[in-house]
This record gives C-alpha cells, structure tokens and sequence, in this order.
C-alpha cells in the first residue's frame, strides 16, 4: 500500500521521515536513505525506500486547511495518474491538546483522530454558530476506519479523540471551553486535518489525523509550547504507523467499520 503523510511544516515532516525510516527492516533500506520527487508545485520525501509493499511519501503543505487541500490534492492527482494511487492518507503534525471534564490531551502526548472535524466551517448567526452542513452544504466530519484507528492509536500509545481543525488557532479559554461544549469528544485541535480529508475523500481514499500535542488548548502562553517534545513524539507515532499498517493492512480493515464521511 502507498500511504501519503501531509504536514504543515518541514520540521513536521522530517520528524515523520525519521520515525518513518527507523522502522525499514535492517539491511533492507536504500542506504542512500530518503529519496525526493517532485509533483506540480510541492516536493514529496520517501524515507529509505525498502523492498516492502508499504510505501510512506511525506508532504509537507503548508499551514492552514486549504494549504493543506492543495497538497494533499496535487500529490493525491500525480498518483492517481501515474498508476500508482495512495491508499491512505495521513494529516500529521503537533497540536494543540484540550483538557475535558473527562478527559485531557497533555503536552508530548499523542492523539489519532476517530474524527476530523472542520469546528469554524458555518455561519455566526444570533442564535449562535451553525455549521454548514445546517446551511445545506457540504460536510463538517470525516471518520477514519475504527479499525485503523484503533491500530495506530495502540501502537502509538495514544489517545483517541476527535481532532479539530480551525482556521484561528484559540487563544482563549472561553472559545476553548466552547469548541469542547460543541464537540465534547473533541482531544487536540490544529488547522490542517479537515484539508486534508477533504482531498482524500474527493478521491475516494481514507484519511486519518495524528497529532503530538505541543501546548494547551486555551489562554495564549507562548511560553508553554514544547514543540522539540512534540516533534520527538510525532516521530514515534510515525514509527508506530508503520508498524500499525504492516500488522492491520487495508484488507483487515472491515467492511462494516469502512471509512465515512457523514453530514452533522
Ligand atoms: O501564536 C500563538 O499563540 C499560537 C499558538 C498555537 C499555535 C500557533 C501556530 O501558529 C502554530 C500553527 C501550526 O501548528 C499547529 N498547531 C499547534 N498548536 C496548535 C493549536 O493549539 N491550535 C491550532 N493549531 C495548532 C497547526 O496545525 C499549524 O500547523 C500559534
């Protein structure tokens, strides 16, 4: 299977690459290690390219959801074209981790999306925010498959939750305790996810989110960001992915837990 990893930044990527890489079985690795290659506009990194049917091609896309659209489309399209067409596709980077009445996403963890939420894409109207779909359009959610999830999430030690995209990052605890009151399963939020699921589900293939959480959700505190913690974790979870798809491919993937989007 070929699985295409989307961050926003370089740093994010190359964590993905390292972890990628450290887990291509011993000897079986192009010593020359990652290879690059271009598509229209962007660069695509394959860490150490091993003779195994699990390909992984890191992106990095920019920040913000439609960046994210735009490099996750094009590097899905050049695939496709080629004959060669992803089977997954993963929107990796640090984030932002909520802290829940229930639950909470600390600093240098790591969450899988069971949900990738677009949480600002509507209207603000009187009565509040309605989301689009409420207008008629569209769609707000994509669901990875539970069963993928639940892989990467066991073999990455991470939490599952709902992974929020926004296209402001919060700086407040009233809007933070306010994404929570909308979505109370939501765990992490960051701003390229729904972009990226976006893509993939135009073409029909099923995306997934991983995040290493770098700061709290809530009050800006520049401060408190740990993101060298974070892109350390990222990179694990990147190794973890590997060893998550080479146990659960594709086909272990049941057909009544298959990938949806769905209209909320
Ligand atoms: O200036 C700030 O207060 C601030 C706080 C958190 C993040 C930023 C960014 O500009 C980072 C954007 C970048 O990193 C991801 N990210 C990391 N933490 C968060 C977050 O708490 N909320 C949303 N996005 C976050 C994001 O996916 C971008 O790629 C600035």
């Amino acid at each position: 299977m070929r699985v295409l990893v989307v961050t926003a930044v370089d740093a994010e990527r190359d964590a993905i690459v390292r972890g990628a890489s450290a887990t291509v079985p011993a000897g079986t690795g192009d010593p020359a290690g990652p290879v690059e290659f271009a598509v229209p506009g962007f660069v695509l990194r394959r860490p150490a390219p091993a003779p195994e049917p699990l390909v992984i091609d890191a992106l990095a896309a920019g920040v913000g959801p439609a960046a994210a659209a735009a490099g996750a489309a094009t590097a899905l399209t050049a695939a496709a074209l080629s004959g060669s067409p992803y089977g997954l596709v993963v929107s990796a980077g640090i984030g932002g981790g909520f802290t829940t009445p229930g639950r909470s996403a600390a600093v240098g963890s790591v969450v899988v999306s069971d949900a990738i939420v677009a949480a600002d894409l509507g209207a603000e109207t009187s009565a509040g925010f309605v989301p689009v779909t409420d207008l008629g359009f569209g769609t707000v959610e994509h669901r990875p498959p539970a069963a993928l999830v639940r892989a990467v999430a066991e073999a990455a030690g991470a939490q599952r939750g709902d992974v929020l995209t926004v296209s402001t990052v919060t700086g407040t605890a009233e809007r933070a305790a306010a994404l929570v009151a909308a979505r109370p399963s939501a765990l992490a939020e960051a701003m390229e996810g729904f972009g990226v699921a976006e893509a993939a589900a135009a073409h029909g293939v099923p995306a997934l989110e991983i995040r290493a959480v770098s700061n709290p959700v809530g009050p800006r505190d520049r401060a408190a960001w740990r993101i060298g913690d974070a892109l350390e974790a990222l990179s694990g979870a990147s190794a973890a992915l590997r060893e998550a798809l080479r146990a659960a491919p594709p086909e272990s993937w049941s057909a009544s837990e298959s990938w949806s989007t769905s209209e909320t």
